[in-house]
């Protein structure tokens, strides 16, 4: 018996072996460490240990339900505002009467508009004869905060998805740019947007992209107003912005600044900024007056909220310029153009309106610039809020009767018909009806987030309780450190640890985390979503380009996150910078740590999937990341082929160089935390007129809608939104090669760094680093990587750099592999067309970059390129000395100009 059963054994030992032999290949450390964990977790049969699982289960069951409850209710509330706003009309105007001045009340103007209430105007004509008008709201001696609390649902709708647009119509000096801008005293509907879509956004279940642009109209030309313009005929050309439709409808405008911020004050800054930029000039009416349409656009992107009407949606801000008639303002020259130029664009959103609302099928978007930008944000699925201002004045009759005219028909067009008694009351009382059901749903949800609050609390002191004695002591640091909770922490608070302190919409929603009943609930609705939630999960990444609005398959992205390490470390909080790029055949992203310690800083790179398997596999065993042991130190697993595709990876930010702007970034400013309380409006108002808050974005943030467009070759210029990446050609061989793409990026100073990823994965990351220390240190890194003389380069082309990242077919692989040195500097040539180029806002925000700009400029006067120039110059400056042009006085900077 004993013989047969070893015999059986025997003849099954090949099989076992081989069964043993497959276990084996899932042995891996993961693996083994995920067993560790569970077993840890498995009951201890200690009976104070159980009870407390069975209270945390508990406790995380009932989030669980009180979050599902808060979700219904927020789509409850955002249907109940839907439709209230549709009751109120998808299109609404408020009227606004200025007050009289202090000089025009000494002069004793007479009134000729009277508020009779909180939606009629009276408008004396004279002979005893009124004229009566009906509005949605009209504000007479209001104040901003008045205002302001009636334009708020449409803001909300923004939040909820849907595109929106404010503007501010009327005549000249009648107070448009006061309701808009505002003073530092009272801030207008702009710096109030901003504020309260942040407060909004900070304050909602979801994770939140905004993006900051301004532009304004002057003369029929779109123009960027975070972009410096030329002042000197030899400064570069800001680039062109042009209007786009993509295939759903959707409005892009390419090459517009499209800057990611990540609180309201990064936002105010650049509205600051934008304002500065503005064109105004001192006309009859207005000593102040703007002669342009200026437009701030306002973008919200958010993956994880299905009830939401748009993953990207926007709201535009405009403060239209005057309506004026050129009898009274006495304009000539440029200022008529003007005049001109405003009152043909007004009469053209006129025309619009009035199409939309008659229902007809042609609407004129085309007849101008202004229609064209606002199409997606005035037709049936956006709120549109018009502010039609008029002056008190008897004098200034005319223009308030067409201003009011122009109100009133918009207005009157939109109900289509004069509305009964009996209709309008109906309307009211169901809009009131309405108007406290939200009301009550927003008291709900405020008690169910307290009581979430406690449950989380409570969850927390739980899990203490089941940590070793030496973290629950950290997480007590911790705690103690970052202060009681307080009502709105909680609102950021959810998870109950440092990475709440971050605002909302950037915080990081990294898998390492043990999950909460509400994250998971977020992770779960998600899943339906377009992109993998696994991506979501693993960073704060977002795309650059606008998914809704281009039909491109490649989108790359950029976040930063702050790592919370053991702060009994020797570490401060890590910058960790995340930079991707999603293709539809493939997925690259590196991780950048700039980590400080005690003896020293460096960079290290890593694999975003490999820096959060390690990140989640510490943080999951201890809640942090092990004392001796930070994320950057952790040895770069092998790296795995991919069949068709080589991964190019290029650095992109240095610590050394960009160490003191580090915490000035604006962009990337994920690891700001929430200690302070937050600035009010009016502290910020108060800072920004002593201020020289911001260095001015530099014109190479050519960032814009993600909008694709065609070069004149037929390759594939790609732009990016919020921080774009557009990577450059580049070889394969981890070197490091400078590109000549002045015309395209502005002048910007590039490197591009590449990466071989299957042989030297970190050599070239090393180089870069050095690289980017001073120029001597990049001209013998060069020399390194090359193999060649720096002097085989282009003078001009050391101080160019690009921070870049780009997926390459096998043939772009192996041809460039094949490359001896100067082969591959000669690759550094390719057409422009070939680039794909991303500048990094970090550099940008950098004043340095100008000391680069400007040695770019020097180095300009040697190399052959410069003589080739110089050459060319030559030739204009002779066929030009024909036209007698010298003789005017045109001189050296004329002819650069022309050559440019
Ligand atoms: N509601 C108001 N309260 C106090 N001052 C006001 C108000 N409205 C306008 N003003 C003042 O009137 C002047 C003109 O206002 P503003 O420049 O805003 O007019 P505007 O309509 O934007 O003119 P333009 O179209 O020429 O740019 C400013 O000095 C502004 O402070």
């Amino acid at each position: 018996m004993g013989a047969m059963s070893s015999k059986k054994s025997i003849q099954n030992l090949g099989e076992t072996i081989h069964s043993l032999l497959g276990f084996k290949s899932h042995l891996t450390s993961t693996w083994v460490k995920s067993v560790c964990e569970i077993v840890k977790k498995l009951p201890s049969g200690n009976e104070k240990d159980d009870e407390s699982a069975a209270k945390e289960i508990s406790k995380i069951k009932e989030m669980a339900a009180l979050t599902h409850c808060i979700n219904q209710s927020n789509i409850q509330r955002r249907q109940l505002l839907h439709d209230l706003l549709d009751l109120k009309g998808n299109i609404r105007v408020f009227c606004r009467v200025r007050p009289f001045t202090l000089e025009e009340s000494i002069g004793g103007g007479i009134g000729a508009v009277v508020a009779l209430d909180t939606s009629n105007l009276l408008l004396k004509l004279g002979d005893n004869k009124t004229k009566r008008y009906t509005f949605d709201n009209v504000f007479q001696g209001s104040s901003q905060d008045g205002i302001f609390s009636k334009v708020e649902p449409v803001i909300k709708s923004v939040l909820d998805g849907y595109n929106a647009s404010i503007f501010a119509y009327g005549q000249t000096g009648t107070g448009k740019t006061f309701t808009m801008e505002g003073t530092l005293d009272s801030p207008g509907i702009v710096p109030r947007t901003i504020e309260t879509l942040f407060k909004q956004a900070l304050d909602s279940n979801h994770t939140f992209l905004i993006t900051f642009s301004m532009l304004e109209i002057y003369l029929g030309n779109l123009k960027d107003l975070l972009v410096p313009q030329a002042t000197r005929a030899t400064d570069p050309l800001p680039p062109c912005l042009s209007i786009q439709t993509d295939p759903k409808g959707g409005i892009g405008i390419e090459n517009l600044v499209s800057i990611q911020v990540s609180d309201f004050n990064q936002a105010l800054k650049l509205y600051r900024l934008g304002c500065q930029l503005r064109s105004t000039a001192s006309t009859n009416s207005n000593t102040t007056s703007s002669r342009s349409h200026c437009m701030i656009r306002i973008s919200m992107t958010c993956f994880d909220a299905p009830e939401r009407r748009r993953e990207t949606n926007k709201i535009w801000l405009v403060d239209l310029g005057g309506s004026e008639r050129v009898v009274k303002t006495k304009a000539w020259g440029r200022r008529l153009d003007e005049g001109k130029a405003i009152n043909l664009s007004l009469s053209a959103l006129g025309d619009v309106i009035h199409a939309l609302q008659r229902k007809k099928s042609h609407i004129p978007y085309r007849n101008s610039k202004l229609t064209q930008v606002l199409k997606d944000s005035l037709g049936e699925d956006s709120k549109t809020l018009m502010l039609v201002h008029v002056s008190p004045k008897e004098e200034d009759l005319c223009e308030t009767i067409c201003s009011l005219n122009f109100a009133a028909r918009v207005k009157s067009v939109q109900l289509g018909h004069e509305e009964s008694n009996e209709v309008r009351n109906q309307r009211e009382a169901a809009m009131k009806n309405l108007q406290q059901t939200i009301k009550k749903i927003e008291d709900e949800r405020r008690y169910i987030r307290g009581k979430i609050q406690i449950l989380n609390h409570k969850l927390e002191e739980l899990t203490r309780r089941g940590l070793p004695l030496e973290q629950q002591a950290e997480a007590c640091d911790l705690s103690t450190e970052l202060g009681p909770p307080s009502e709105l922490d909680f609102t950021k608070n959810r998870t109950g640890n440092v990475r709440s302190q971050l605002p909302r919409f950037m915080r990081s929603t990294i898998s390492s985390r043990t999950k909460t009943g509400m994250e998971h609930q977020t992770s779960l609705h998600s899943r339906r979503r377009r992109r993998p939630s696994s991506q979501r999960a693993e960073s704060v990444s977002f795309p650059v380009k606008n998914h809704s609005e281009c039909n491109s398959d490649r989108s790359i992205s950029r976040s930063t996150c702050a790592v919370e390490l053991n702060r009994k470390t020797s570490m401060e909080l890590d910058n960790v910078t995340v930079y991707s790029q999603d293709t539809s055949e493939c997925d690259t992203k590196m991780v950048v740590t700039n980590r400080k310690s005690n003896k020293c800083k460096s960079t290290k790179v890593l694999k975003v999937d490999q820096w959060l398997t390690l990140h989640k596999d510490e943080a999951s065993i201890s809640g942090s990341v092990p004392r001796n042991k930070s994320v950057s130190d952790i040895p770069l697993p092998e790296k795995k082929h991919r069949s068709n595709r080589v991964k190019k990876t290029h650095i992109l930010c240095n610590d050394k160089v960009f160490k003191k702007q580090k915490k000035a970034s604006s962009v990337v400013a994920v690891s700001q935390r929430v200690e302070d309380k937050p600035p009010t409006l009016k502290d910020l108002f108060a800072e920004e007129s002593n201020s020289s808050f911001i260095c001015p974005p530099q014109p190479t943030m050519c960032l814009s809608t993600g909008h694709q467009q065609d070069s004149l070759d037929g390759s594939l210029i790609e732009y990016g939104q919020g921080g774009s990446l557009s990577p450059p050609d580049s070889c394969c061989d981890g070197s490091v090669h400078f590109i000549d793409n002045e015309d395209e990026f502005y002048g910007t100073p590039m490197v591009e760094v590449v990466e071989d990823t299957e042989h030297r994965p970190n050599l070239s990351m090393m180089k870069i680093s050095s690289y980017l220390l001073s120029p001597d240190d990049r001209i013998s890194n060069s020399q390194e990587i090359f193999g060649v003389s720096n002097q085989a380069l282009e003078p001009e082309q050391y101080h160019k750099q690009v921070m870049a990242t780009e997926v390459y077919g096998k043939e772009d692989m192996d041809a460039s592999s094949q490359s001896s040195p100067q082969e591959m500097r000669l690759n550094l040539c390719r057409p422009k067309s070939q680039r794909r180029l991303f500048i990094d806002d970090l550099k940008q925000k950098d004043p340095r970059m100008m000391t680069l700009i400007k040695s770019q400029e020097i180095s300009k006067n040697q190399g052959a390129c410069c003589l080739v120039k110089q050459k060319v110059e030559k030739s204009w400056a002779i066929a030009l000395l024909g036209l007698g042009f010298l003789d005017l006085g045109f001189n050296h900077d004329f002819f650069y100009g022309l050559i440019r």
